[in-house]
């Protein structure tokens, strides 16, 4: 069980995760990214994926042609988690 951080912890976290929104109504990290074309795109959400298994954590997302919408929230904390974090840096590591 994961403890979803502070809004203090979270704006902290979005300081250094440029790109990265807070979406209240989903309570969770957004961001959108959009790529080359839909294979570039869709060889991102491949990486993406495949640290989302090593690291036991999800993504919610949206792919149309070349843009992807990501949301990262934890459900088991309710909100945003340091894994939601870490997975925003992961995924920032592969632009
Ligand atoms: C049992 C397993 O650890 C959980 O269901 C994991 C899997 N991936 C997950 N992903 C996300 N985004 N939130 C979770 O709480 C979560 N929980």
């Amino acid at each position: 069980m994961m403890d979803a951080l502070s809004p203090e912890q979270q704006m902290a976290a979005l300081d250094d995760l440029p790109g990265w929104t807070y979406d209240a109504a989903r309570k969770a990290l957004f961001r959108n990214i959009t790529l080359a074309d839909f294979s570039a795109a869709f060889a991102l959400m491949t990486r993406i994926a495949l640290a989302a298994e090593q690291q036991d954590h999800h993504p919610e997302w949206s792919n149309v042609y070349n843009r992807i919408d990501i949301w990262l929230t934890t459900h088991d904390a309710g909100g945003v988690s340091a894994r939601d974090v870490k997975m925003a840096q992961t995924i920032e590591a592969f632009l």
